[in-house]
């Protein structure tokens, strides 16, 4: 079998109990049941401290669960089986790439130490190099290539000894942010060409919606909701995620025509503006920002702030007033509305 285009490869994954504590009884992963299919990409979202490369540590088998967790891939228990013996591939932020060899020696260099025949291994370098689009600078030492490159590079060796399960720690939190952009895409499409089983670690939603086929939700060392991105975005579990993925707005029901709960949530693009009547809800606009394809409005609503956007086309400026309308089929309820017990999204 080769590592490439077409069927699933890598294993399936399954987390059992899995938690982790630390000395002085830090709760950094509450016991954690996880299922990935074969060839899934789940991402791990959450704000720092929440536990996600502590759950990667346990999968890679750089710390071991507290008694009573496991981790199998393919159904075999490899708990107690050392991370050398794992084959999980490993991407991180710092590439940690060997700097005196080229960008073809890196790629290879997990199969000569297995031992692999020089004609194998470089018929294989060369595969994975065109794979990620790297083969004019096969024969470059990587300490003269682009980040972007370098990340390409470690994507590739890490593959290169096709591993079952394939590990991603913000691997481009160390690019600038046009750099990101556009990597996220790349690296969405290439991870699914090589189809492998996969984790990516990231704290930046806009990266886990562009890259997981299931996304893990994760606060105070536990994951809240395990989702398809569309999911978590249209059906988010509580407030907390609600607010961690994407904007999403707050009132106060009573505000609200037709809302019986106390708040309710919607998120801008439920928001239309229009003639006033008896079922809008009357609006100041307190500042306008022009995204291209729609505008972003801020809106004073009884001094609660609203985001809403409309149609770029739209000439709206700060200081008219306005009438909102809220699409009642996209007002959500959720049961941790406390406006001074739902965490902001910085802090976990
Ligand atoms: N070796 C350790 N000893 C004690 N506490 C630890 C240790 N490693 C991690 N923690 C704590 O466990 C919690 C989870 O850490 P973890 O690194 O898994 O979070 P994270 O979600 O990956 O954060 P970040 O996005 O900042 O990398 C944090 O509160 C952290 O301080």
């Amino acid at each position: 079998m080769t590592a490439g285009e077409g069927a699933a490869h890598g294993a399936t994954l399954s987390v059992r109990r899995a938690g982790k504590t630390f000395p002085g009884g830090v709760v950094a992963l509450a016991p954690t049941d996880l299922d990935l299919p074969a060839g899934e990409i789940l991402v791990l979202l959450g704000p720092s401290g929440c536990g996600k490369t502590t759950l990667l540590r346990l999968v890679a088998g750089l710390a071991a669960p507290d008694p009573g967790g496991a981790v199998l891939f393919d159904g075999i228990d490899v708990t107690a089986t050392p991370i050398e013996r794992r084959r999980v591939g490993m991407v991180f932020q710092s590439y940690a790439l060997f700097p005196n060899m080229t960008v073809a020696e890196n790629v290879g260099y997990g199969l000569k130490v297995r031992g692999e025949p020089r004609a194998v291994r470089d018929a294989e370098v060369a595969r994975l190099l065109e794979m990620v689009g790297l083969e004019q600078l096969a024969d470059r030492p990587v300490d003269r290539i682009s980040g972007g490159q370098r990340q390409r590079v470690a994507l590739a060796r890490a593959i290169a000894i096709r591993p079952k399960i394939l590990l991603l720690d913000e691997p481009l939190s160390a690019l600038d942010a046009a750099l990101r952009e556009r990597l996220r895409i790349e690296l969405a499409a290439l991870l699914r060409r090589f189809a492998i089983t996969a984790i990516h670690v990231t704290h930046d939603q806009a990266e886990a919606m562009a890259i997981g086929d299931r996304i893990a939700v994760m606060r105070d060392g536990r994951i809240v909701q395990r989702d398809a991105p569309e999911a978590i975005y249209e059906r988010p579990a509580d407030a907390f995620v609600a607010r961690f993925v994407g904007t999403m707005n707050r009132l106060p029901g009573r505000l609200v025509p037709g809302a019986t709960a106390e708040v309710v949530h919607f998120r801008p693009e439920a928001v239309t503006l229009g003639p006033a009547g008896t079922d809008t809800i009357p609006a100041r606009v307190t500042a306008a920002t022009f995204f291209g394809a729609h505008r972003r409005l801020s809106l004073d609503v009884a001094g609660h702030v609203v985001e809403a956007d409309v149609p770029a086309s739209w000439r709206v400026a700060v200081g008219d007033s306005v009438a909102l309308t809220i699409d009642p089929a996209r007002l959500h309820v959720f049961p941790d509305t406390d406006p001074v017990t739902t965490p902001s999204p910085d802090a976990c």
